[in-house]
């Protein structure tokens, strides 16, 4: 076991971490965020919806989100149409049974996006095969999309209208930014509707 003195070091070394990738987050990503919050504004006030997925924590942060959407974030006013791709377990195995593991999102953005609607791909790396395929059957359907991703962007940069590149390699930390980021467009969206 761990000593508390290291215990304690290690504590302080990961507020640092955060705290500093939240302000170098602030800096290079402020003016893109604010671009992603108009472009959902948008997007609701044109009828359209927002489809959000991930893996592992970033299933989460998806669900989370879209949760925030559908229910409410602080304000009450109407629900808003949000997705997570993440929760359908039929669907999930039975694409990821027949179609592979790398067409779990893609298939059910075929199904069920539209023109005008956003993706949000979730994925710390920027290259986990599931979120880029279903963001380039996103991007042939006319579709807006969106990536939170970290280290270098990955393939994300590249099929992506907008990637949001938090600049960490700790996938603890990417995570971080990018549900503070889903929390700051949530915010967004309340002080306007
Ligand atoms: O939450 C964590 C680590 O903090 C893990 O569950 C993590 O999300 C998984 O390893 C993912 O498969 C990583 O994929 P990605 O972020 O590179 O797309
Ligand atoms: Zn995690």
């Amino acid at each position: 076991m761990k000593s508390t003195k290291l215990m304690n070091q290690n504590i302080q070394q990961v507020f640092d971490e955060h705290i500093g990738v939240a302000q170098q987050t602030q800096v290079l990503l402020s003016g893109k965020i604010n671009e992603v919050c108009q472009a959902i504004l948008d997007c609701l006030a044109n009828g359209n919806k927002v489809l959000l997925f991930g893996n592992g924590g970033s299933a989460a942060d998806a669900q989370h989100i879209a949760a925030e959407f559908t229910g409410r974030f602080v304000k009450n006013r109407r629900s808003y149409p949000a997705i997570a791709l993440t929760t359908d377990t039929s669907a999930l195995t039975a694409i990821g049974n027949d179609y592979g593991f790398d067409r779990i999102f893609e298939r059910q953005v075929e199904g069920l996006a539209v023109t005008g609607d956003i993706l949000i791909g979730i994925s710390t790396s920027g290259n986990s095969a599931n979120v880029i395929k279903a963001l380039e059957r996103g991007n042939n359907m006319g579709c807006i999309t969106i990536g939170f991703s970290g280290n270098d962007g990955g393939q994300m940069n590249e099929c992506c209208t907008i990637n949001l590149v938090i600049p960490s390699t700790v996938t603890a930390r990417i995570q971080e930014m990018h549900i503070t980021i889903g929390h700051i467009i949530c915010e967004g969206i309340d002080l306007v509707c």
